[in-house]
Protein backbone atom coordinates (compact mmCIF):
# COMPACT_ATOMS: atom_id res chain seq x y z
CA UNK A 1 0.00 0.00 0.00
CA UNK A 2 1.30 3.87 -0.92
CA UNK A 3 0.69 5.69 2.43
CA UNK A 4 1.19 9.80 2.52
CA UNK A 5 2.80 10.73 6.10
CA UNK A 6 2.66 14.41 6.52
CA UNK A 7 2.54 16.74 9.58
CA UNK A 8 2.38 20.24 10.82
CA UNK A 9 5.08 21.63 13.15
CA UNK A 10 3.60 21.52 15.42
CA UNK A 11 2.55 17.82 15.49
CA UNK A 12 6.10 16.54 13.98
CA UNK A 13 7.10 15.23 16.89
CA UNK A 14 3.87 13.24 17.06
CA UNK A 15 4.35 11.91 13.44
CA UNK A 16 7.90 10.59 14.40
CA UNK A 17 6.99 9.01 17.59
CA UNK A 18 3.44 6.92 15.95
CA UNK A 19 6.27 6.34 13.14
CA UNK A 20 8.47 4.70 15.74
CA UNK A 21 6.10 2.88 17.58
CA UNK A 22 4.28 1.66 13.75
CA UNK A 23 7.21 0.77 12.67
CA UNK A 24 7.25 -2.81 11.96
CA UNK A 25 3.71 -1.98 10.10
CA UNK A 26 4.99 0.85 8.00
CA UNK A 27 8.08 -0.81 6.71
CA UNK A 28 5.83 -3.04 4.68
CA UNK A 29 4.55 -0.33 2.77
CA UNK A 30 5.66 2.15 0.32
CA UNK A 31 5.84 5.59 2.19
CA UNK A 32 5.40 8.73 0.95
CA UNK A 33 5.50 12.19 3.11
CA UNK A 34 6.00 15.89 2.51
CA UNK A 35 9.56 17.08 2.33
CA UNK A 36 10.32 18.22 6.12
CA UNK A 37 8.16 15.59 7.70
CA UNK A 38 9.82 12.74 5.58
CA UNK A 39 12.98 13.89 6.52
CA UNK A 40 12.19 13.90 10.16
CA UNK A 41 10.70 10.21 9.94
CA UNK A 42 13.55 8.86 7.82
CA UNK A 43 16.38 10.33 10.56
CA UNK A 44 14.13 9.13 13.35
CA UNK A 45 13.26 5.51 11.75
CA UNK A 46 15.37 4.92 9.06
CA UNK A 47 12.66 3.85 7.26
CA UNK A 48 12.49 4.81 3.22
CA UNK A 49 10.24 8.06 2.50
CA UNK A 50 9.54 8.80 -0.91
CA UNK A 51 10.24 12.25 0.17
CA UNK A 52 8.48 15.71 -1.81
CA UNK A 53 8.58 19.19 -1.35
CA UNK A 54 7.48 20.44 1.98
CA UNK A 55 3.82 21.47 2.45
CA UNK A 56 4.12 25.36 1.75
CA UNK A 57 5.94 24.76 -1.26
CA UNK A 58 4.07 22.44 -3.08
CA UNK A 59 4.42 18.97 -0.81
CA UNK A 60 0.60 18.54 -0.23
CA UNK A 61 -0.21 19.59 -3.78
CA UNK A 62 2.05 17.06 -4.93
CA UNK A 63 0.69 14.30 -2.98
CA UNK A 64 -2.96 15.66 -3.82
CA UNK A 65 -1.53 14.95 -7.50
CA UNK A 66 -0.93 10.73 -6.44
CA UNK A 67 -4.76 10.58 -4.67
CA UNK A 68 -6.12 12.41 -8.12
CA UNK A 69 -4.25 9.76 -9.95
CA UNK A 70 -5.73 6.72 -6.91
CA UNK A 71 -2.17 6.26 -6.41
CA UNK A 72 -2.42 6.97 -2.95
CA UNK A 73 -4.35 4.41 -0.45
CA UNK A 74 -4.11 5.98 3.03
CA UNK A 75 -3.07 9.65 4.13
CA UNK A 76 -1.62 9.92 7.63
CA UNK A 77 -1.74 13.90 7.44
CA UNK A 78 -1.53 15.39 11.55
CA UNK A 79 -2.45 18.66 11.10
CA UNK A 80 -1.96 21.11 13.50
CA UNK A 81 -5.59 22.66 14.13
CA UNK A 82 -4.22 25.80 16.02
CA UNK A 83 -2.03 27.25 14.04
CA UNK A 84 -2.83 29.10 11.21
CA UNK A 85 -0.95 27.83 7.11
CA UNK A 86 -0.25 29.84 4.83
CA UNK A 87 -1.12 27.14 2.44
CA UNK A 88 -4.28 26.40 3.93
CA UNK A 89 -5.88 26.09 0.44
CA UNK A 90 -3.72 23.17 -0.26
CA UNK A 91 -4.71 21.76 2.55
CA UNK A 92 -8.45 21.64 2.07
CA UNK A 93 -7.69 20.79 -1.59
CA UNK A 94 -5.67 17.50 -0.03
CA UNK A 95 -8.44 16.84 2.22
CA UNK A 96 -10.97 17.10 -0.25
CA UNK A 97 -9.63 14.88 -3.20
CA UNK A 98 -9.24 12.25 0.02
CA UNK A 99 -12.92 12.34 0.14
CA UNK A 100 -13.69 12.24 -3.64
CA UNK A 101 -11.43 9.29 -4.01
CA UNK A 102 -12.59 7.59 -0.65
CA UNK A 103 -8.85 7.18 0.73
CA UNK A 104 -8.59 6.60 4.38
CA UNK A 105 -7.49 9.81 6.11
CA UNK A 106 -6.50 10.46 9.49
CA UNK A 107 -6.09 14.08 10.48
CA UNK A 108 -5.15 13.15 14.14
CA UNK A 109 -3.27 10.56 15.95
CA UNK A 110 -6.29 8.88 17.32
CA UNK A 111 -7.53 8.48 13.69
CA UNK A 112 -4.30 6.88 12.13
CA UNK A 113 -3.90 4.32 15.25
CA UNK A 114 -7.39 2.77 14.31
CA UNK A 115 -6.12 3.17 10.20
CA UNK A 116 -2.78 1.30 11.23
CA UNK A 117 -4.11 -1.32 12.94
CA UNK A 118 -6.87 -1.80 10.36
CA UNK A 119 -3.95 -2.56 8.06
CA UNK A 120 -2.46 -4.56 10.09
CA UNK A 121 -5.82 -6.52 10.06
CA UNK A 122 -6.04 -6.49 6.29
CA UNK A 123 -8.94 -4.11 6.32
CA UNK A 124 -7.95 -2.10 3.84
CA UNK A 125 -7.41 -4.71 1.28
CA UNK A 126 -9.80 -2.81 -1.13
CA UNK A 127 -7.77 -0.51 -1.65
CA UNK A 128 -5.70 -3.45 -3.66
CA UNK A 129 -9.09 -3.92 -5.84
CA UNK A 130 -9.02 -0.55 -6.97
CA UNK A 131 -5.77 -0.33 -7.59
CA UNK A 132 -5.70 -3.75 -9.98
CA UNK A 133 -8.41 -2.00 -11.34
CA UNK A 134 -7.23 1.00 -12.69
CA UNK A 135 -4.02 -0.79 -13.43
CA UNK A 136 -6.82 -3.02 -16.00
CA UNK A 137 -8.46 0.12 -17.18
CA UNK A 138 -4.99 2.08 -17.55
CA UNK A 139 -3.80 -1.00 -20.08
CA UNK A 140 -7.20 -1.15 -21.73
CA UNK A 141 -6.35 2.56 -22.94
O1 LIG B 1 2.99 21.78 5.61
C1 LIG B 1 2.83 20.59 5.60
C2 LIG B 1 1.53 20.00 5.29
O2 LIG B 1 0.54 20.94 4.97
C3 LIG B 1 3.96 19.68 5.91
O3 LIG B 1 5.10 20.03 5.19
P1 LIG B 1 6.53 19.67 5.76
O4 LIG B 1 6.51 18.21 6.08
O5 LIG B 1 7.50 19.96 4.66
O6 LIG B 1 6.74 20.52 6.96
Amino acid sequence: MKIALIAHDEKKDDMVRFATAYKEILKEHELYGTGTTGTRIMEATKLNVHRFQSGPLGGDQEIGAMIAKNQMDIVLFFRDPLTAQPHEPDVSALIRLCDVYLVPLATNMGTAEVIIKGLERGDLAWREVIEKRNGEQNGNE
